[in-house]
């Protein structure tokens, strides 16, 4: 993992070029995944996601927001949830990129309940290299609601207040507009998704 800052380099990245597979793009492109969790140890799978994220082939992970608290919005009688957004460099196409995080969503143990209703884990492929996408149902990219919700915006400017998400205009200036009392930060980035420190031995507390 690396600074979301950092340059998009080294094409051929993940081995997803095989001729099983299908096509991947010749050069990675830049995307963003939103990240959600309501239910279980959310913290823990939001962790996971990070790492999950950061192990598929052709996709690494070069940028993590802080850790939000959000109330719950669309379906409200639910607990609160912890968001975050997370940059990736990525040779996928699109479509492939959306099957991994559905993929993921399964291994967290998602079941679809109900719509915007409570879940261990939800994936929303926010933008994927400034393309529009429409697809419906399966693919709609940038993410139809993503421009209108504080829990995306706040912690994507933090990544990338210039990227601009097509017929909205630039994520910091939606964050800045959006009412954000809803939102709370939970813990700033990098703590919330680095591995817990080992306490080196000899120190106090690191026993024997
Ligand atoms: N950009 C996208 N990101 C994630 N899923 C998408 C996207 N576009 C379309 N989908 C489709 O939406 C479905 C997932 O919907 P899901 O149940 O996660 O919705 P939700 O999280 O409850 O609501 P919302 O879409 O408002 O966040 C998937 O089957 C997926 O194919
Ligand atoms: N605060 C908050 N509310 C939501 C969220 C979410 O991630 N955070 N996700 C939803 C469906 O994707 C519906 N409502």
């Amino acid at each position: 993992m690396q600074d979301a800052s950092g340059p998009v380099d080294g094409a051929a990245q993940g081995g997803v070029s095989g001729p099983e597979r299908e096509p991947a793009s010749p050069t990675p492109v830049r995307a963003y995944v939103g990240l959600g969790a309501n239910l279980g140890d959310r913290r823990a799978q939001l962790r996971w996601a990070v790492g999950a994220l950061d192990r598929q082939a052709g996709v690494r992970v070069v940028g993590v927001a802080s850790l939000y608290g959000s109330r719950p919005v669309g379906v409200v009688d639910q607990p609160d949830f912890l968001n975050s957004v997370v940059a990736l460099d990525t040779v996928l196409p699109a479509e492939r990129l959306l099957e991994r995080l559905l993929e993921l969503e399964r291994q967290a143990g998602r079941v679809r309940l109900r719509r915007w209703g409570p879940r261990t884990l939800d994936l929303d492929l926010l933008w994927y290299a400034g393309r529009v996408i429409r697809r419906p149902p399966q693919l709609v990219v940038p993410h139809p609601r993503a421009a209108e919700r504080a829990f995306v915006l706040v912690p994507w400017a933090e990544l990338a207040p210039d990227t601009v998400i097509p017929g909205h205009g630039p994520v910091g200036r939606l964050a800045e507009a959006i009412d954000r009392s809803g939102v709370w930060l939970e813990e700033a980035s990098p703590g919330w998704w680095q591995e817990p420190k080992r306490p080196s031995p000899g120190a106090p507390g690191a026993g024997g």
